[in-house]
């Protein structure tokens, strides 16, 4: 599991542990924590070309501080000094060690460009001249390092306003903060390496949690000696229409392939003649009416995807609402509930998991706000409809009603395609019908669809029915602990 930190949860944090100890001993830790990963980097660190972006605070006093450490085993070490003022110490250190004060022309000429213009002292878009160093960097050819965070990234809420670094690896101090993880900041961030300083015992309750392999295997049902089908989680479908057959085929498919015992679905004659072609292993309801009277015992429905937003599909999206058990709401389903949020009341359980635009239709925010602050509007659409929120995306977030949060990081660029939101629908569904919470469903379901995605595009295009198919290898991978794709910033 990782933990993820507010700036000022961790600025509360360091206060108390730097109380305790002799002064300047946590920036060294950074430092020599900063250090490794460039010299890691580096391959050989003697004659290779090293720039500093040094900016006012202590942020470009770590990046002085790694300098010293690189220059002292050979790297030439230049420092553009940023800021109206500059770590004297640090300065003097790395001048000590050999070190020089150099013009931002010799950005292009690195092999290393350390970006210390601003850390988790930042507020607002980048000021002047640091703005335009943050663009030299990204056109540089050298890699580029963030110190802390990447300067022009917010590191409690991943917005970025302006220019901003664009970091091959950031290397972190004491604890992971939020905006590292969440979009846009998790993409300026690049590969997240996390320096131990001491501040573990001094953190708060995280802001945000990304689960593991290890978190994710403890909470996925497994079948027991007594189960039977029923006991295993019956989950029903309602999706698909004449005009979408292929939403309801590949929600069945993503719940199959998650464990659910059994599979109701039902749905119009087309997407039912689809379905059972696809799975003859799924119970089929053939719908006369927007009911699902007929349909037997489930103990999760996934309502939504390619159902149409007529009146017939609002009929039948307020039938399964007025059922007793949880329901995860998808695609046309959160068109139709947020014409009609009456719907939502409800005293069983609601998972929504729309992508921003659909965010957008139902809380009437504007996407591009929900695209740049996306961790706080989906928590607070979460607070707002008392619901579990899973916002699709690059990065997935998922809010419960009460503010906890957790980002999913297996997901990969190539699951953006048609039909993926499907298979997760299933997913999440089936582990909603075996009796996870939707909080716990949702991060469990993303998790697994994530990996399931990496498995089939494994560095090429895939289909939504690949997902899906590769759903049981990316759970074996979670339960036997392979290390596979859990890396932050392997995308
Ligand atoms: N406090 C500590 O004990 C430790 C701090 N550490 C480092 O210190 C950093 C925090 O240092 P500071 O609190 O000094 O703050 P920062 O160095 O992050 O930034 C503050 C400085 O940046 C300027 N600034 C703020 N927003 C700006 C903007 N938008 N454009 C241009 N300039 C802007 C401010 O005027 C101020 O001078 C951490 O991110 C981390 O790198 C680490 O060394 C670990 C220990
Ligand atoms: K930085």
């Amino acid at each position: 599991m990782r933990t993820a930190y507010t700036a000022d949860q961790i600025r509360g944090a360091e206060h108390t542990l730097m109380a305790r100890l002799p002064e300047g001993t946590l920036m060294q830790r950074a430092a020599a924590g900063l250090a490794a990963v460039c010299a890691d980097l580096l391959g050989h660190v003697y004659g290779r070309r090293v720039v500093l972006l040094v900016g006012s605070g202590d942020n470009g006093g770590d990046a002085l501080y790694a300098g010293q450490r690189l220059a002292r085993r050979g790297a030439r070490v230049g420092a553009v000094l940023a800021g109206s003022k500059t770590h004297e110490a640090g300065l003097r250190a790395l001048l000590e060690a050999g070190g020089r004060v150099v013009g931002a022309d010799e950005i292009g000429a690195a092999d290393l460009i350390l970006d210390g213009l601003v850390g988790i002292g930042a507020s607002g878009a980048l000021r002047e001249p640091y703005a335009r160093l943050a663009e030299a960097a990204n056109a540089a050819p050298g890699r580029v390092v963030a110190v802390d965070v990447p300067s022009g990234v917010d590191a409690s809420s991943g917005r970025v306003e302006g220019a901003a670094v664009r970091a091959a690896v950031t290397v972190t101090m004491g604890a992971y903060k939020t905006g590292l993880l969440v979009d846009p900041g998790a993409e300026f961030a690049g590969r997240v390496e996390l320096v131990d300083i001491g501040l573990g015992a001094y953190v708060p309750d995280p802001d945000v949690v990304a689960l593991g392999h290890e978190d994710v295997a403890r909470l996925l049902p497994r079948p027991g000696a007594e189960s039977d089908k029923y006991r295993r989680g019956v989950l029903g479908v309602a999706a698909g229409s004449h005009l979408y057959t292929g939403a309801a085929v590949l929600a069945v498919g993503g719940a199959l392939r998650a464990g659910a015992g059994m599979v109701r679905y039902a749905g119009a004659e087309e997407p039912v003649a689809q379905v059972r072609a696809h799975w003859p292993e799924a119970v089929i309801t053939v719908l006369d009416r927007p009911s699902i009277d007929e349909v037997g015992r489930v103990q999760a429905w996934v309502l939504g995807p390619g159902l149409g937003t007529g009146e017939r599909a609002h009929d039948l999206a307020a039938s399964v609402l007025a059922s007793d058990v949880p329901v995860l709401i998808d695609a046309d389903g959160l068109t139709i509930v947020a014409k009609d949020r009456e719907l939502l009341r409800r005293t069983a359980p609601v998972l929504l998991t729309p992508h921003a635009g659909e965010l957008a239709r139902l809380t009437g925010a504007e996407r591009a706000d929900i695209e740049a602050a996306r961790l706080e509007h989906v928590r607070a659409a979460a607070a707002e409809l008392g619901v579990t929120v899973l916002l699709k995306g690059s990065t997935t977030l998922i809010a419960g009603p009460s503010g906890q949060a957790r980002v999913n990081v297996t997901g990969s660029s190539w699951l953006a395609t048609g039909g993926t939101g499907d298979v997760l629908s299933g997913v999440a569904g089936a582990l909603l019908a075996q009796g996870l919470s939707c909080y716990d469903a949702a991060a469990c379901g993303a998790y697994v669809h994530g990996l399931a995605g990496r498995l089939a595009a494994d560095g090429a295009p895939l289909a939504a029915a690949d997902v899906a198919t590769a759903v049981p290898a990316a759970i074996r991978a979670v339960t036997s602990g392979s290390a596979y794709g859990e890396k932050l910033g392997e995308r």
